[in-house]
Order: structure tokens, then sequence, then C-alpha cells
């Protein structure tokens, strides 16, 4: 168009075209002074070009008109590319703003939902003793929930507010738990005093004192727990069983007691009427008169007698009843005192645990000093366990374990410890028993294994172990003592395994 338009200056330039339209010309023109207005009123660059094109306009000078428009096409061309950018980067900014302010209203917002879910639901459930404060912190989750997101104002107050409150409440939950713990230790040292054996109480309160040293855990209180009950249950049917042994008793002592009352009775009937024959019998004159005395002697003497046997019977039968029954009271006592240990119990092979042994180690080492007879100690460890494990599954070993305990108990004596001191490894003692005669029960125990072989899924498993053996000393410690057993099992191990080595003596230990 604006070629068309032009046209014909262009072409003066050029060579003129014959036929053209002069009032085109004029409103070209028109259009033109138009444009060159405008352009002058731009700022910068572009008013240089208004005045070029006046110029041009007055002067009729088409040709520079036309450089002119075309300076101005490249110029604009120019402008735009130097302008977009920058307009770009402001519209960039401006996006980027708003979509942060939409970020930024969305990320607040979330944050409101979650210090109001917090305070309506959170945290009232942390304070479940304390109405008052979870009152106060839900009346601030429902003003956070209110409030716009320019005006938390008044519910940060009440936030703060809470937070005070909350730090009093929680050193008073504190102090409250240190005082419950410190009436738990109370209670637990009077225990034993309270209960009627101390020793019935004393695998409760070593598990509630252990219990108490470490860093409380939710599992070790559930477990101390369920310990406690199931001793406590067990101990009560024992206690109930030897109760009502000792009732039995009192029974059949009252019984007893009424029986002689009738055989002193019945005595003392008979003194009464020997002492009625015997005036008869200073009167009597004839034979005849003495017959029927006699008779009378004869019959009452004979009664007393079947009552004195009768008695002399119930007497014994009483006193047999007694002896089983009190001996059935002491092995009722012995389990309530067996029960007590089992605090102190391995789970799975029921042989004492390591603090149980540690327990039966300490009393054991004192009878023994006290009374001047020897005791010994056996370390045993299960050869090529990891082996065994590994071959027949993890399963397999937990049973070899618990076979093992089962030949080492029906081999040792009653009076014997035995207890898990690790994984796969026992330790034994042997009161009053020289290290000969220990080395020897262990050999027993290794044969017996040999013997009663452990099965397992129909598979003969050959299951040994390696030991060391030691006499105690009286004036090392535990853990002296430990060690030089220890030495000795290694040396076991060393000498090829499934043997039983006697450790040095203390003194040659403290000489080495
Ligand atoms: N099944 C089972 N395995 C256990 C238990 N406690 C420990 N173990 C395993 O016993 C194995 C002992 O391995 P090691 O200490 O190498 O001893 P070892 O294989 O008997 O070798 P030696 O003592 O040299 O004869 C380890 O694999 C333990 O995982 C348990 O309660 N049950």
């Amino acid at each position: 168009m604006f070629k068309k338009v032009l046209g014909q200056s262009i072409e003066k330039a050029a060579p003129a075209p014959s036929s053209v339209n002069p009032a085109l010309v004029e409103s070209a023109g028109n259009v033109l002074h138009a444009v060159a207005e405008q352009l002058l009123q731009a700022r910068g660059e572009l008013s240089v070009f208004g005045s070029r094109l006046n110029r041009s306009l007055q002067r009729e000078d088409w040709p520079l008109a036309t450089r002119t428009l075309l300076d101005l096409v490249e110029t604009s061309a120019e402008l735009s590319t130097r302008v977009t950018p920058a307009r770009h980067e402001a519209a960039d900014h401006l996006l980027s703003r708003q979509a942060h302010s939409a970020v930024s209203d969305a990320s607040a917002a979330a944050w409101k939902g979650s210090v109001s879910a917090l305070l309506e639901t959170g945290i009232p459930a942390l304070l479940p003793a304390d109405a008052a404060i979870a009152e106060q912190v839900r009346q601030a989750a429902r003003q956070v929930e209110k409030s716009g997101l320019d005006e938390t104002g008044e519910a940060l107050e009440r936030i703060h507010a809470f937070v005070t409150s909350c730090n009093g409440h929680g050193a008073s939950i504190d102090a409250r738990q240190a005082l419950l713990l410190d009436v738990l230790r109370q209670l637990t040292a009077n225990v034993a005093v309270l209960s009627e054996q101390a020793s019935w109480a004393h695998g409760q309160v070593a598990n509630i004192e252990s219990l108490l040293a470490g860093p409380l855990s939710v599992d070790l209180l559930q477990a101390a727990i369920e310990n406690l009950k199931d001793v406590a249950q067990r101990q009560g049917d024992i206690r109930k069983d030897r109760d009502s042994t000792r009732d039995s008793v009192e029974h059949m002592l009252q019984a007893f007691l009424s029986n002689l009352d009738t055989v002193a009775s019945a005595t003392s009937q008979y003194h009464a009427r020997i002492g009625d024959y015997a005036e008869q019998l200073a009167s009597v004159l004839t034979a005849e008169q003495l017959q029927p005395i006699l008779a009378g002697v004869r019959r009452d003497t004979a009664a007393v007698e079947v009552q004195a046997r009768t008695a002399r019977e119930q007497v014994s039968a009483a006193r047999s009843e007694l002896h089983e029954a009190q001996a059935r009271v002491r092995a009722l006592e012995a389990k309530l005192e067996e029960m007590s240990e089992l605090a102190r119990e391995d789970p799975l092979t029921k042989s004492l645990n390591r603090r149980g042994m540690m327990e039966a180690l300490g009393r054991e080492m004192n009878r023994s000093k006290r009374y001047r007879i020897p005791l010994c100690i056996a370390l045993l460890d299960i050869d090529n366990f990891k082996q065994l494990n590994d071959r027949l599954g993890h399963q397999a070993g937990d049973n070899a374990l618990v076979h093992l305990v089962t030949v080492i108990k029906a081999t040792l004596r009653q009076m014997d410890v035995i207890a898990r001191f690790g994984g796969e490894e026992f330790l034994l003692l042997l009161p009053s028993t020289s290290l000969d005669d220990a080395m020897l029960a262990v050999t027993r125990i290794q044969r017996e294994l040999t013997r009663s072989i452990f099965m397992h899924e129909h598979q003969r498993v050959l299951v040994t172990f390696s030991a060391g053996a030691a006499l105690v000393d009286g004036n090392e410690s535990q853990d002296g003592l430990i060690q030089r057993v220890d030495a000795a099992l290694y040396r076991a191990k060393r000498e090829g395994k499934n043997r039983v080595v006697a450790a040095d003596c203390a003194a040659a230990e403290l000489a080495a």
C-alpha cells in the first residue's frame, strides 16, 4: 500500500509512470504529514524521523521521504528487538512475582493449616491430663483457623501464652516423673521386706532395679511388666497350693488333738473303773465274787488297749502325714523362690541369664569362702556353631542350644547351676566340687552329648563343645575368675576343640 501510495514519487527518481491520480498523491501526502506529526511528538530517535519526514514533505523530496520511511522501518525493527527482551524481563519478573506470591500464599495457608492441626489435635493428645492447657491450645487453634494470612497477631499471642504455660507444665511433668521413679525405687527396696520371704521377690526386685538403672523405653517397660505379671501369677498359684497344704496339716492336727482328748478321757475313765474294781476287791470273800470283777478288769483293760493302739497308730500316721505336708510346703516354697529366679532366666534355654548368673556366682563364691568348701566353674562354648547355623538354619541352632542345656541339666546335680553366658557359651557353677571332679563332670556331659544325639529333621547332628574349668580362689574377683576360665576355654579351642582344659590357678595367673 505504501509503495502503491508513493509509487509515483519513487518513480520520479526513476522513470515516471504515465497515469498518476493527483488526488491520491494529495491524500498520501496528508497521511505522511500526520505520520510526521506523530513522530515529532515521540521522544528519542523517532522524533528525528518526524523532522526528516516533515522536511522531505515540505520540499516534496520524495526520495528523501522514501529513505526516511525505510530508515524508520529499519530502526523500528531494531528498536523492537532491543525493547522486547527488556519488556520480556519485566513481564517475566511480573509473572514470577505473581507466581511467587501465589506460592507464598499457598505455603502460608499450608503453614496455617499445619499449625492449626498441631494445636487442635497434636498437642492436646500429649496433654491428656491437663484439661485447662488443652482448652487453651484449642482456642489458639481456632484463632489461627479464623485469622486471615495477614492478621495472625492475636493467634500468635495465644500461641506464645500457650508456649509459656507449656514450659511450666513440662517442668512439673518432669518433677512428677522423677518423684514417681523415686517412689518406685523405694517400693522396690521394700518389696523384699514386705514379701513373706525376701527370696521370693529377689528376681523381680533385681529386674526392676536394672530397669531403673538404664534409660527407660516402652519396649523394656512392657517386657518387664509381662515378666512381673507372669511371675506373680505363677507365684499366686503356688502360694494357693502351699496354703491349702498348710490348712490340711492344721485340720489333721485338730483331728489328732480331739482323738487324744477321747483317748485321755477313756484313760481317765479306765483309771476310775480300776479304782472301783480295787474297792470291790477289798470286800471279796469268795471266788464267785471275784469272777465278775476280774472279767470287768479284763474287758476294760482290753478296751483301753484297743484305744491306745488306735491312738498309737493315729499318732504315727499323723507324724508321717505331717512330714509329707512339711516336705510339700518346703517344695512349694522352693518353687516360689524358683519363680522369682524366672526374672533372671534366659527365655530360650530356661537356664539363668547373665545377670542371674553373676548373682548366683557371687552367692556361691561367698558360700565357698565362708564355709571353706571348694567351688568350681566351667565355661562351655559349642564348637563350630556358626557352621551349624549356616548349614541347618538359625532355628536348628536354637534347638541345639536347648538340647545342650537339657543334656547338661540331666547330667549335673540339682545343686549345680547352669547359666547362658552369651550366644553359644554357658557357665556352670559346681559347688562343693574339686577341680578334678569338675573336669570329670564336664567330660561326662561331653560323653552324654554323643549318646543323646541332637536330631534335626530326622538327621543326626553331632554337637560338641570345648570348655575351660577353674577352681575358684577365695581372694579373686568375679572378673578375674571369668578371665581365667575364659583363657582355659581358649586353649581348649586352640588345641583342637571338643575338650576341656583346666585353668591355671589364680596365683599362677597373678605371677604370670
Ligand atoms: N541359633 C543361634 N545362633 C546363635 C545364638 N547366639 C549366637 N549364635 C551364633 O553363634 C555363632 C558363633 O560363631 P563363632 O563365634 O564364630 O563360633 P563358632 O562357629 O562356634 O566357632 P568356634 O567357637 O571357634 O568353634 C554365630 O554365628 C552367632 O550368630 C542363638 O541364640 N541362636
